[in-house]
């Protein structure tokens, strides 16, 4: 590097420092180094994923401004992970990162518990399956009142032994995002692998469409579908992103040979099957042919429970790192979104205590996690809840909204509810219309522009429309 590119570098750095404090400095720039300035992009790298991660998401866009005030033509940064063989000379700084991946690789898991689940993840990983998290078993997933009849479904699946009749078959869990689907299912992966006796599968819907894709490209589509009816348990995560007509087709085929063969299939998707919009009717009604169990968001009582999990879980290997309750309910309290950003709280103040020294305090906890504190989301209205809704305040039943009498005391309710399901959902109107009772989409739309041009002009419907909003958004 040249003396120029060291200057700015230099300055790049005392901006940044001056941006962010000089706490939050110390704790993610100190070892950012810079690899070279190319054209419009500035290549930097940083010793650990963890910090690479920590930084693209929270500090990329201060990053880019604190050199585009050194050199406005730059447009992009690129940040990676040194390797261990261009790490300079040992240095004070330099014990931070190795002490910061241990905290990575093993978040505080003894390195026994991990040699342990080596071998199933040996056996998974010769199955094609997708990564497991070897941190998230049936032993460190927390019960609470949102999740107790999953976890019992998951478990009963897991202990379940080749031959038995099957319960419920396809079990599938649905949640928002973050309430504990992958941490499930890959418990019931972990615990299903652990005895010999069942080959137990756990594919995201990507690397199932990947598979089945590289498959017929290769022409060896029927050996892929032959070894996935080979397994006893599949478990196939994030089923809302399976894409693609021949994916789908495939994909209900299998499902279909494996249920049929009395195999077990587990499914989690971040909404019920009524409302997967891109998969066909026939798919949708065999997942909801089974048992469909919905996680609530997390209470305050659980996320308390999985941040001292999480803790105990640190401790085992940092032993000095204590959370005192008070921050503890102090997290509780306001991270109120979803469990990865329990587990991200956590990480953050064990990378700060440990780098900086320092014992964790109210304070230090506030001034930490304070980006991870949101706003509470507006509720997500579901088109069932509108029908509940609307029937009660117009008194008809929800099946005359869905039926096809044409009296005016059943169409104008149910105008209301379609315009309402278009305002307040993200559902398509074929979806809508197929919601309510299999209608046309254009019957749908004629029945929106209809309420939308009576609410203009009739105060008392308008008075009607707004006070339906309000009970739903409650
Ligand atoms: N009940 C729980 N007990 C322990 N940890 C939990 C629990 N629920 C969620 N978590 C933790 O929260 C984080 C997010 O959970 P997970 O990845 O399972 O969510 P998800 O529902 O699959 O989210 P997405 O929809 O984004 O795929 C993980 O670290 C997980 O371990």
């Amino acid at each position: 590097m040249t003396n120029m590119e060291q200057d700015r570098w230099s300055r790049v750095k005392g901006r940044l420092r001056t941006s962010v404090g000089e706490d939050v400095y110390t704790s993610w720039f100190a070892r950012m180094d810079l690899e070279g300035v190319q054209d419009e992009s500035v290549h930097l790298s940083v010793p650990t994923r963890f910090l690479k991660s920590w930084i693209q998401a929270h500090y990329a866009d201060r990053v880019l401004t604190c050199w585009q005030a050194e050199m406005p033509e730059v447009h992009r940064i690129d940040l990676t992970v040194r390797t261990a063989m261009r790490c300079a000379a040992p240095t004070k700084e330099a014990t931070a990162p190795a002490e910061q991946r241990r905290i990575e690789q093993t978040n505080g898991r003894p390195a026994s518990e991990l040699r342990a689940t080596a071998p199933v993840s040996a056996s998974h990983d010769a199955l094609g399956g997708s990564p497991l998290d070897p941190r998230l078993t049936f032993a460190s997933f927390v019960i609470g009142r949102s999740n107790t009849l999953a976890h019992a479904a998951a478990r009963q699946v897991a202990e379940g032994r080749r031959g038995d009749p099957v319960m419920f078959n396809p079990l599938y869990i649905h949640a928002g995002v973050g309430l504990g689907k992958t941490h499930l299912l890959q418990a019931v992966t972990w615990a299903g692998n652990s005895g010999s006796e069942r080959k137990v599968l756990y594919l995201t819907a990507e690397k199932f469409m990947y598979g089945f894709v590289a498959a017929l490209k290769t022409q060896t589509a029927l050996a892929f579908k032959e070894a996935l009816r080979g397994i006893d348990v599949l478990v196939i995560d994030d089923l809302q992103f399976l894409q693609g007509k021949s994916t789908q087709a495939e994909f209900c085929h299998t499902l279909n040979a494996l249920i049929d063969a009395g195999r077990q299939v587990v499914i989690a998707a971040d909404r019920p099957p009524s409302d997967l919009e891109s998969l066909d009717d026939r798919v949708r009604s065999r997942l909801a042919g089974g048992l469909v169990v919905e996680m609530g968001s997390l209470g305050e009582e659980l996320r308390l429970g999985i941040l001292k999990s999480r803790v105990a879980a640190a401790r085992a290997h940092h032993a000095s790192f204590d959370v005192p309750e008070a921050v503890l309910d102090y997290l509780a309290r306001t991270i109120t979104h979803n469990g990865r950003d329990l587990e991200g709280a956590i990480n953050r103040l064990l990378a700060h205590s440990k780098l900086n020294a320092q014992p964790v305090t109210l304070e230090m906890a506030e001034r930490e996690v304070r980006d991870l504190i949101r706003p509470q989301e507006p509720k997500r209205i579901k088109i069932e809840d509108i029908q509940r809704v609307v029937a009660r305040q117009y008194n008809v039943s929800r099946s005359d909204l869905l039926s096809s009498r044409r009296t005016a005391n059943v169409v104008r309710p149910r105008q209301v509810a379609m315009y309402l399901a278009k305002t307040l959902t993200l559902r398509s109107l074929p979806e809508i219309g197929r919601r309510f009772g299999g209608r046309d989409h254009t019957t749908v739309l004629h029945a929106v522009r209809k309420i939308e041009a009576l609410v203009a002009r009739d105060i008392a419907l308008s008075e009607e429309v707004e006070s339906l909003k309000r009970q739903l958004q409650e």
